[in-house]
């Protein structure tokens, strides 16, 4: 076992202040398996207190053990959430030149990965595939900030490695490659040597990176886990920062997914696996080491050497880094102790002391190597392409060529091909009469000529090339140059493209508009049309409410009269019911029967006339003056108005009748106005002996002729 690490060993300098580890806990859901099991909860979370307590049987019974941290997440947590709060002012640090560490721990199965990297959904776009993890969020959020801003040049390069069985392994290498070795530099401390780091100019370059080495990455099955991590990853992100003052910070970015704590019980770990989970849990319980080490106040020295896991995040942990420890954690009962162990561990590590601090001008700084190295391989070209070239006047100018006017330079070295193979041809066909051996001699100089030429293009062309890729590596204030030109180029074409789809549209518009056009002419004489009849039959509308109203009058009108008429003739009805009544009492009670009957036998119905008559020859000398002459158009008031009185001859003489008071009342009650009398319901009422004469129908009569018997006829 190798040394431990004094803990003074590299503590770091210049302005520091030092801060605590931040140590945040998220618990997973309950996964499918658990729940069908039949495990419970033992977990409780409280955010508002930051506190986790799990359930410890303890006899029959259990008692929670609480712990608080800086953060926790329960298992509604989403991974913005967690992202925002912890993560993101983190980001905003390294771009300002400080290191830092964000690291996942736990038991297998709890949601490290999960937390680091997250479920990619290639069918979404990036930044909308919501269970991305901390790790693409990072990409995000370093590619955005530079872009807005100004007056600063950056460089971002990356690596990806893992250790596994306590070996290094670079995961953008094959793995046949071997293993890496680490290395320790006073001014750099401790590296992996030979680790390829890879420049990225925007997110999905960097994406690339994650998902090549991802590829490379030990992953197996295990009991707990179906894709459990096997080992230890290490993606550090770089972020080197010019600003306009020509200084330089340097951020660095440890990103790590540790592999999970298991006990081969639980595992069903055999064979490789075993060794595997052996070597695992070697190296996590000499991290756990470091960190007692790192919190006990007498500890002289912390082991970080026994581990290279501990080796490599030795800056991360006690040292010059901002440093996030996610400790994650499962819910269900039967892991209560695995989750016990989980939440000391990180409860200690709340302890560690860190001393971040900006990294400036670092003399390793790849930003100030590459603009060294742009503009030495600028300086060879304008050298190069510095030629004297023939003016116009025929005179000899110096000109230089840069990376911007290759195309004119091309052009002269082009020439100059030209020039020669003129030259060749002049002495192939020997105009001058050249002795062969001149013209073997001169073809000879040319070809030499022409090589040379050959060779500075190519020379220009690689250092051409060579120049533009190292300056879009560097990205000035969001966009290197040649990616700006790419996306100017690449905005120009889709807007091409977007014109000649607008000017289809148009065209399918314009003949659109032609049909809509020739539409609307039917409809407009449509609706002429209908307008016409409208107003048409509004008028023929207009004449019949006229009429109709003057009908409603002349209605009213004789709806009035109607009614007129009607009372008059109730009343008149009224009036011939009484007195038919009294002509009928006057009959009954005071004509003697005979006579009466003698009258009624001589009484007639003249049609012609339309009157009731006498016979005559029995009548005559005493009847006649009695009828009187009497021509009424109605029977009944023919009879009516027989003017009994004069038969005072034939009758005794007439004496005041004594009427008796029950007659009386009797007159009285066949007097009274019956309501619903009809027209002809006196022949229902009166004697038998009168109705012959009377007639079955009577029809109202006036009763102007008819004298008034005092205290007979009721007023
Ligand atoms: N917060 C969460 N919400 C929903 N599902 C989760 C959550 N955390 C983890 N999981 C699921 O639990 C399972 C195990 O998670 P993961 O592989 O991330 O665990 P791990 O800790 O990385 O395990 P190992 O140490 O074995 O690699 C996965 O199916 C994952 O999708």
């Amino acid at each position: 076992m190798e040394t431990s690490t004094k803990r003074s060993g590299r503590q770091p300098s210049g302005k520091t202040k030092k801060e605590n580890i931040q140590v945040i806990v998220r618990c997973r859901p309950m996964s499918s398996k658990e729940v069908s099991n039949g495990y419970t909860e033992v977990v409780k979370i409280s955010k508002d207190e930051n506190s986790v307590a799990v359930a410890v049987p303890k006899n029959d019974d259990s008692e929670y053990k609480q712990f608080t941290f800086d953060s926790v997440f329960d298992w509604n947590s989403t991974q913005e959430e967690l992202y925002k709060k912890m993560v993101h002012p983190l980001i905003e640090s390294i771009l300002n030149g400080f290191n830092a560490t964000i690291f996942a721990y736990g038991q297998t199965g709890t949601g490290k990965t999960f937390t680091m990297e997250g479920i990619r959904d290639e069918k979404l776009p990036l930044c909308e595939q919501e269970n991305r993890g901390i790790i693409p969020r990072t990409f995000e959020q370093i590619f955005q900030t530079i872009e807005q801003s100004n007056n600063k040049q950056y460089l971002v390069f990356s690596s990806y490695l893992e250790i596994y069985q306590e070996e290094i392994h670079d995961l953008l290498e094959s793995k046949s490659k071997g293993k890496c070795d680490l290395r320790e530099d006073k001014d750099v401390g401790v590296y992996v040597n030979n680790l390829n780091k890879y420049i990225c100019k925007n997110v999905q370059e960097i994406l690339k990176v994650m998902q090549e080495g991802n590829k490379n990455r030990t992953i197996g099955a295990t009991d707990m886990n179906e894709h459990s991590s096997r080992s230890h990853a290490i993606f550090t992100v770089t972020v080197e920062i010019k600003s306009s003052t020509e200084r330089i910070r340097v951020g660095k970015l440890n990103l790590v997914d540790l592999a999970g704590s298991e006990r081969q019980s639980k595992s069903g770990a055999t064979g490789q696996r075993l060794k595997e989970a052996g070597k695992i849990n070697l190296s996590l319980s000499t991290l756990g080491n470091v960190i007692h080490a790192l919190v006990e106040e007498n500890s002289s020295h912390i082991p970080y050497r026994d581990s290279k896991l501990t080796r490599l995040l030795q800056d991360s942990l006690g040292g010059n880094s901002k440093t996030l420890m996610i400790a994650n954690i499962g819910p269900a009962s039967y892991n209560w102790d695995e989750t016990l162990t989980t939440l000391r561990y990180a409860n200690r590590a709340k302890n560690i002391h860190n001393a971040p601090r900006v990294n400036e001008d670092p003399k390793d700084a790849l930003i100030r190597q590459y603009q060294d190295e742009i503009s030495k391989l600028r300086n060879i070209l304008n050298e190069k392409s510095s030629k004297k070239v023939p003016s116009k006047k025929g005179k000899q100018e110096e000109k230089n060529y840069d990376v911007e006017n290759l195309q004119e330079h091309t052009k002269f070295l082009e020439k100059q091909q030209q020039d020669l193979n003129e030259k060749r041809n002049n002495i192939l066909e020997n105009k001058e009469n050249l002795s062969t051996d001149d013209q073997n001699r001169m073809l000879y100089d040319i070809e030499l000529e022409k090589a040379k030429v050959a060779e500075e293009m190519d020379f220009m062309a690689s250092l051409i090339t060579r120049i533009q890729s190292m300056e879009s590596s560097v990205l000035r204030g969001g966009k290197s140059i040649t990616d700006h030109l790419y996306e100017q180029q690449s905005q120009i074409d889709k807007r091409n493209k977007e014109i000649q789809e607008e000017i289809k549209m148009e065209q399918e518009l314009a003949k659109n508009l032609e049909e809509i056009a020739g539409y609307t002419e039917s409809i407009r004489e449509t609706y002429s049309t209908l307008l016409e009849e409208v107003e048409s039959k509004q008028a023929k509308f207009d004449k019949l409410m006229v009429l109709y109203q003057s009908l409603k009058g002349e209605l009213k009108v004789k709806e009035d009269e109607y009614s007129n008429q009607r009372r008059d003739i109730e009343s008149n009805q009224e009036a011939m019911t009484r007195q038919l009544k009294l002509g009928n009492i006057i009959m009954s009670n005071f004509i003697p029967q005979d006579e009466l009957q003698s009258v009624k036998d001589r009484l007639y119905y003249d049609d012609d006339t339309n009157e009731w008559r006498m016979v005559s020859n029995q009548l005559e000398g005493h009847t006649r003056g009695c009828i009187n002459g009497v021509i009424n158009t109605r029977r009944n008031e023919n009879l009516i108005t027989l003017n009994l009185l004069t038969l005072e001859h034939k009758l005794e003489e007439y004496k005041k009748p004594e009427i008796s008071p029950s007659l009386l009342s009797m007159l009285d009650e066949a007097l009274k106005v019956e309501d619903d009398l009809q027209v002809d319901a006196s022949i229902a009422e009166r004697p038998k002996s009168v109705r012959s004469a009377v007639g079955p129908k009577m029809k109202p009569t006036s009763n102007k002729n008819y004298p008034r018997a005092r205290g007979l006829i009721p007023k």
